[in-house]
């Protein structure tokens, strides 16, 4: 049944679309996946899975397509964010509400700055799965298995907690359910009035040691917040001002999770992932003939790939074709992670080459994977300056080709935390130890993120950061 509804919905140019099923990545190499002891208790856990209701309606997946392909088409501006990896201990109200309202503050910003609708992506919900560089972690000659993010085994450097367990799959399931439900509340019950969104924005800049330098916009969206409201626009009027849409989305690297969360739409009859609404794969695993493009090319989100300075020009237009067959507008975005060293040598020749090709793909730069450095304390970071010089750059390049700069993708959090260096209070390499949370990579904290949020409208604005 399954399979004939599937051939009606002729998906794939060049593919005979019954060779594609949720399992057929089984039959591709796959890089990046935890080795489980107990293959049954796997098993069980993705029968389980595939049992449970889906998180997302493929139907919002739709609606987030529709908003990338404007994007695609010059008219939006893609911002996603959040945390690198996120935690089972760490799973609590505070934090999910503090990262929900330091993207409504940036997309505030963003949207008065650009004067387009800015579509908001969070790296939640679902974002517990990591790639590493190394299968292992070796700390005072002991060799443990490297943590793999919560959904696989655990942080704490002992043999048991290094262990995978197919059981935090089910773990990693519900809290992304619980995560979603409370975003949702948040997105509709009030919490997303832009007035108080502006309000949260002022409070950052009334300590600042930059006030002076945004204060301006600032004002500016308060006052035509205040005309809007003297002209009878409000609130209680238009449900835009106290409502918005915040969808979810997560590297899709754990794919017995994925696939026994992907559903065929009742209203299409075509297959969505249905574990969040946009899933990005990998620098790390987007080789063409490997498990994940496999499984990407089969499910209707739309979908993200990371593209590094080594990826090359012929390799990438293979991929798009593999993953867009149709050239369909707002189905791919490309996330260009190149390093602030790296972008200028090898971003233009991508733009010119897809813009040739006339691919239709949305543009956006994740500025934090290229710019990864030890610090002199001995901490993983990233320092404001280098993120901040490859967003310039990533500018710079699509206004010299003349192709859309469409989006940014970050790892953050609304904690105050000290994990990268750099921005306005100047966070020091002795500072990291104050506040140094994350359990893999280093994320701009509240404060860094509102000042990247600032400087990239100016660039919005003027075409200059
Ligand atoms: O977030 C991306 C990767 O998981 C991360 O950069 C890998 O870090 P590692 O090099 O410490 O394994
Ligand atoms: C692992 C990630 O990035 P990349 O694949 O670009 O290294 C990530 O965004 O979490």
């Amino acid at each position: 049944m399954y399979q004939k509804r599937f051939i009606k919905n002729d998906l794939f140019k060049g593919k005979t679309v019954s060779q594609w099923k949720p399992d057929s990545w089984r039959a591709k190499p796959i890089l990046q996946q935890p080795t489980y002891q107990d293959q049954q208790a796997l098993k069980d856990v993705e029968a389980n899975l595939a049992g449970y209701p889906p998180l997302v309606f493929a139907e919002e997946t739709r609606q987030l397509y529709k908003q990338l392909g404007d994007v695609c088409e010059g008219k939006g501006f893609l911002l996603q964010g959040g945390d690198c990896a996120e935690s089972f201990d760490e799973f609590n109200a505070p934090k999910i509400r503090d990262t929900f309202k330091v993207i409504l503050q940036m997309a505030i910003v963003l949207t008065f700055a650009g004067r387009c609708p800015v579509t908001k992506v969070a790296r939640m919900a679902g974002q517990y799965a990591k790639p590493r560089s190394s299968d292992f972690e070796t700390i005072n000659g002991i060799s443990l298995p490297s943590y793999r993010g919560d959904i696989v085994n655990g942080f704490e450097f002992t043999e048991a907690s290094r262990q995978p367990d197919p059981n935090r799959l089910v773990e990693a399931y519900h809290k992304s359910a619980a995560t979603l439900n409370l975003l949702r509340a948040f997105a509709q019950g009030g919490l997303a009035d832009l007035h108080q969104v502006n309000r949260w924005n002022m409070a950052f800049l009334e300590n600042n040691p930059l006030k002076e330098r945004y204060q301006d916009m600032s004002d500016r969206i308060q006052d035509t917040l205040s005309f809007m409201d003297v002209i009878g626009i409000n609130a209680q009027n238009n449900s835009s001002l106290h409502e918005t849409t915040l969808f979810t989305s997560h590297e899709a690297l754990l794919l017995n999770y994925e696939q026994a969360l992907t559903r065929i739409d009742t209203l299409t009859g075509k297959p969505y992932n249905c574990s969040a609404h946009m899933l990005w794969i990998g620098e790390r695993t987007r080789q063409l003939d490997h498990a994940h493009v496999e499984f990407f090319s089969g499910i209707n989100n739309p979908i993200g790939v990371k593209v590094g300075p080594s990826m090359q020009e012929d390799e990438l237009i293979r991929l798009i074709d593999a993953l867009n067959p149709n050239n369909t507008p707002g189905r791919l975005t490309l996330i260009t992670r190149m390093g602030a060293n790296n972008l200028g040598d090898n971003l233009p020749r991508l733009l010119r080459r897809v813009k040739a090709e006339g691919r239709n793909v949305v543009w956006s730069s994740d500025p934090m994977h290229g710019n990864t450095i030890t610090s002199s304390s001995g901490y993983k970071t990233r320092n404001f300056d280098s993120i901040l010089t490859e967003i310039r750059q990533f500018f710079d390049a699509h206004k010299a080709e003349g192709t859309h700069a469409g989006g940014i993708h970050l790892e953050m959090t609304g904690q105050h935390v000290t994990e990268c260096t750099g921005g306005a209070y100047q966070i020091s390499d002795a500072d990291l130890s104050q506040a140094y949370q994350t359990q893999c990579d280093p994320r701009l904290n509240a404060d860094q993120v509102l000042e990247m949020a600032f400087l990239v409208a100016d660039h919005l604005k003027t075409g200059k950061v």
